[in-house]
């Protein structure tokens, strides 16, 4: 999912924590998929072959900072299983009404 229509004209990426994602959507996926970016990762220069992944974030109704991510699945689980504290992201600054486009009313009510 990378250099999607969202992140396109988003240049910044950042080192985001694993621990404050959220990705309320399970991931389905290719076990040997995981397995080959997991080894991408561990043997990457630092200019990177694995790209960034999009997190959407937003602001709360009444402040604080929430990431979303939807796609990115396999490298998220890979930076996952690698016990990496970060993960390369770019920032899509998103609405609670992007957050309904994937999740419906599923979205959490905390945020409006
Ligand atoms: N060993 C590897 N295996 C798979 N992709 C790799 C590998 N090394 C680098 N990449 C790059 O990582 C990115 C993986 O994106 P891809 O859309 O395939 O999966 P994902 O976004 O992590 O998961 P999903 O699409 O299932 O949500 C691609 O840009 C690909 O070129």
């Amino acid at each position: 999912m990378d250099n999607t229509i969202h992140s396109a004209g988003i240049a910044e990426v950042h080192n985001v924590p694993m621990s404050v994602i959220k990705r309320p959507i399970p991931s389905v996926l290719d076990e040997p998929k995981v397995q080959s970016l997991m080894a991408t990762i561990n043997s990457e220069s630092s200019e990177g072959e694995v790209p960034p992944v999009d997190i959407l974030w937003i602001i709360g109704s009444e402040g604080g900072n929430y990431y979303f991510s939807f796609g990115g699945c396999h490298r998220f689980e890979a930076y996952k299983r690698l016990n990496r504290e970060t993960i390369k992201a770019k920032l899509v600054r998103s609405t609670l009404g992007d957050l309904y486009h994937y999740m419906g009313s599923s979205a959490p009510k905390y945020l409006a």
